[in-house]
């Protein structure tokens, strides 16, 4: 086998848009990006599961990344995805240089993009090509298993996510302890084979995006983990707030489609009652900037929400970017939280990029 290198690019994405709490994703242009380098001049390796890592971006002053392959999330992930294969480690002697601009636990999709791009390295390094979108969704699933992030960053654009009805015990594998899915962090190979995914867990439905839209990312400087984000949500809601709910969610997607956009129909369409009340008590300042600002006093704007489990928020627009953001930086501001702000479109999903012979 001659040697290989590739890239693989994968989006950051936010999730929800306001009223599709795990349903709705959109794909940004900020990318997760892989470089692999597969050397097969060398017969072995003294790299830990023949995989050399190295990192820049988001993270690297820190140490949050690990570079030990049996650690890292992407490697973790891609790991998981070989040793369903029946290949234990990495070819000899993988290189996975890892470029990350997205900002951890932010709520842009840092760990979506991160088990996308993982779901990707696992199937190239293993020379899975019979493995189509569909069947690495299943993939994804197993790891993440909120469908609306792993989506857009698979599939690109304004998705809506859903899970179809599966036997009951496919329900179980799906709902095996991530411990037992992914290789432990660190320890050792015991050889077992982890659970393959059953087929057609999850399913997407691209929403057309009106082209005049942008995203304006106001990313706060401290991290919301989601596992926190969720665990701040009741297991049961009142009946009008569901309804609430469905009645938003029937407009988002025309709303966001259509050309020229309708502020006043967007803003609508962007309320939630499902997650953003809760998760104020995690995001000071959060329902005060989501109502404060509207298309009326606010040209340009067309509306405000938490960006998937936060602490960023997103405002859709058409002009005004650098205004809004200021607008909602001034209002963290009064809470003592320091943001940075960046201006998305659309993007589209994961790419494996070979350069020509
Ligand atoms: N490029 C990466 N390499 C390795 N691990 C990563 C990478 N990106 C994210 N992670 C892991 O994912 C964690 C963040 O995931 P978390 O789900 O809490 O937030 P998020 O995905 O950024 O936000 P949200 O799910 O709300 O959009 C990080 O702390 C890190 O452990
Ligand atoms: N739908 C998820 C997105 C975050 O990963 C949530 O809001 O918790």
């Amino acid at each position: 086998m001659a040697s290989d290198s590739f890239t693989i690019k994968t989006p950051c994405s936010s999730a929800n848009i306001g009223p599709g709490f795990d349903v709705i994703g959109l794909a940004l242009s900020m990318y997760l990006e892989l470089q692999v380098t597969i050397d097969t001049s060398e017969a072995t390796s003294d790299q830990p599961l023949n995989c050399r890592i190295t990192y820049e971006g988001e993270g690297e002053d820190s140490g949050d990344i690990s570079l030990d392959p049996a650690v890292n999330l992407i490697t973790r992930v891609a790991l998981y995805v070989l040793r369903c294969h029946d290949q234990r480690s990495f070819p000899v002697e993988t290189h996975v240089h890892i470029k990350n601009p997205i900002p951890l636990g932010r709520g842009l999709g840092s760990s979506g993009a991160a088990v996308v791009a993982g779901v990707l390295l696992g199937k190239e390094c293993g020379r899975l090509d019979h493995l189509t979108p569909e069947r690495l969704f299943d993939f994804c699933l197993m790891i993440e298993r909120h469908p609306d992030n792993v989506g857009a960053a698979l599939f690109g654009g304004f998705v809506g996510t859903y899970l179809k009805p599966l036997t009951p015990e496919d329900v179980a594998r799906t709902e095996i302890p991530l411990s037992e899915v992914l290789p432990p962090a660190g320890g050792v190979d015991t050889g077992m084979k982890p659970p393959n995914p059953p087929h057609g867990i999850g399913h997407h439905i691209k929403f057309p995006w009106a082209a005049e839209i942008k995203a304006v990312a106001i990313i706060p400087e401290f991290e919301v983990p989601t596992a926190k984000a969720r665990a701040v949500l009741p297991s049961h809601y009142p009946r009008p707030d569901v309804t609430f709910n469905l009645q938003r969610i029937t407009l988002l997607p025309a709303a966001l489609g259509q050309s020229p956009p309708d502020p006043e129909l967007i803003y609508l369409a962007m309320q939630d009652k499902l997650h953003q009340p809760y998760r104020q008590t995690l995001i000071p300042g959060l329902t005060e900037i989501v109502e404060s600002m509207t298309p009326v006093t606010q040209p340009g704007l067309l509306g405000v929400c938490l960006s998937g489990a936060g602490p960023t928020i997103l405002a859709l627009a058409t002009s005004n970017f650098d205004e809004i953001a200021n607008n909602i930086i001034a209002r963290f501001k009064k809470q003592n939280i320091v943001c940075n702000w960046k201006l998305l479109e659309p993007a589209e999903g994961t790419q494996v990029i070979r350069a020509q012979q």
